[in-house]
């Protein structure tokens, strides 16, 4: 098992990009599965997650070819079906949580699609009611095993209809999508995530020839269509690594500028960012973020504590509030930081009061930090990363404290975080991987 080894105390500086989003990869490239014609993307992460998802797709049967670095080909013309039912198929399509969104485009195009308990973190209760439940209104018929954690959706043909999700669920909504555009008719699916990872989904089927309507916000139009063809598409930057980079720079008061970051497209993240204090400034398409020695929380209006909380898009990613809470802990001032979406994803605060953080975790939800202000550091130690994000809050811990630190565990940021180490280093962090 690899760990990181980080002397923290150095400031950073220079430029960095951003890789391809991981959440948006893991929809285009399922939705290869949509057509019999070459689709490329380009701008892939070459990251743990993804790089699951295309070998499952070519064990499917899709033929995947490597363009560069960054770029792939899938031609889905022969799918082998019965490989669904395979025991390999079971372990390698739980590996992750994104492959869940190859049962859309299956039943679609096949009429069956089978899938296992998914991976991806453990940051508590994950359900697919969303999924099936959507599924089922588009007249599929589903079957779920509870013995063998095996869920199967099949359907004569798919036909449009009307529904308004129980709620706005990111891969559900997509899955949805995938289903509805070779569906007989109109589908509207109302309260529909929006998050640029579903635009850009929607956006590359639109370009493969699907009629969608209502892109960018929670009502979609879909008019269903016979096939799709073939498109080239690029995936946006990572936002939610923009943010990691933006929190790591004013954490260690480094002077770094991260490139090409498609800013029209990061929503709130940017603002929410300046609420902490932290100063950053556009430049074209570039983010720049000057060396800060101390940053500021704002309150509210009223004088009132802020909080920084998730909400469905265009609300800020839960993606990003492990990064605020560890920006906190440094900052001027004090936040709540109010992850509702996930009941399990706070409990790494542990390990940065252990670090010399004041923080109280007040329930699974809700942390309180006070911030040191930089008078007194974190202190280096070893650490766990229980789950992508808290992984990467802890290098950026990590970095900024004094002494050394070694973090284990670190195949949860290799899921979502390409070459860190070694992009890190190239900032002037003193980071090992061992
Ligand atoms: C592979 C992938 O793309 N993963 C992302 C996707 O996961 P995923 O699509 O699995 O997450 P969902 O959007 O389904 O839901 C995430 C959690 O939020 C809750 N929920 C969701 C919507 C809502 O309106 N209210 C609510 O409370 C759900 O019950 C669940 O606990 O979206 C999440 C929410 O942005 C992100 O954290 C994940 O990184
Ligand atoms: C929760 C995340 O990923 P996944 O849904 O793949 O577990 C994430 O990217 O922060």
């Amino acid at each position: 098992m690899h760990c990181f080894e980080i002397e923290g105390g150095h400031k950073l500086s220079g430029e960095i990009t951003p890789q391809g989003a991981k959440n948006e990869a893991l929809q285009v490239i399922c939705a290869t599965l949509l057509s019999k014609e070459e689709i490329i993307i380009n701008n892939i992460p070459d990251i743990v997650d993804v790089n699951n998802l295309i070998n499952l797709l070519g064990d499917i049967g899709v033929i995947v070819k490597r363009l560069g670095k960054a770029s792939c080909s899938f031609i889905a013309e022969n799918i082998n079906m019965d490989y669904l039912q395979s025991q390999e198929f079971r372990t390698k399509a739980s590996s992750l949580r994104g492959s869940v969104m190859i049962m859309g485009p299956l039943l679609a195009r096949f009429g069956k699609a089978y899938f296992p308990k998914p991976g991806g973190d453990k940051i508590g209760r994950r359900r697919l009611d969303t999924h099936f439940i959507g599924f089922e209104k588009l007249g599929a018929q589903f079957h779920y095993n509870p013995s063998e954690i095996f869920y199967s959706v099949e359907a004569e043909h798919l036909k449009g209809t009307y529904m308004l999700l129980d709620e706005a669920s990111v891969t559900g909504t997509a899955n949805i999508v995938l289903a509805a555009v070779l569906a007989q008719g109109k589908t509207t699916i109302y309260n529909a995530a929006c998050e640029p990872y579903v635009q850009q989904l929607c956006k590359m089927l639109v370009s493969m020839g699907a009629k969608i309507s209502g892109i960018g916000s929670n009502l979609l139009n879909i008019e269903g269509v016979e096939s799709l063809g073939g498109c080239e598409h690029r995936i946006l930057p990572d936002m939610i690594e923009i943010g990691s980079f933006i929190g790591m720079a004013a954490m260690t008061g480094s002077e770094i500028t991260i490139k090409d970051t498609a800013y029209d497209e990061l929503g709130v993240i940017p603002d929410a960012f300046r609420k902490m204090g932290i100063q950053l400034e556009r430049r074209g398409d570039d983010i720049y973020i000057p060396e800060q020695d101390e940053y500021e929380i704002e309150t509210f209006i009223d004088g009132s504590i802020m909080t920084i909380a998730d909400a469905p898009w265009p609300g800020l990613t839960p993606d990003l509030l492990s990064v605020f809470l560890v920006i906190a802990t440094q900052a001027k001032g004090s936040v709540l930081i109010h992850q509702k979406m996930f009941e399990s994803r706070l409990f790494f605060v542990d390990k940065l009061i252990d670090m010399g953080a004041r923080i109280i975790l007040c329930d699974p939800h809700r942390a309180t930090v006070i911030g040191l202000n930089k008078e007194t550091p974190l202190r280096g130690t070893t650490l766990t990363s229980p789950d992508i994000r808290a992984g990467v809050a802890l290098l950026i811990a990590a970095l900024s404290a004094n002494g050394k630190s070694t973090i284990q565990n670190i195949a949860q940021i290799d899921r979502g975080y390409q070459n860190i180490d070694e992009r890190l280093r190239k900032l002037g962090a003193k980071i090992k991987r061992n």
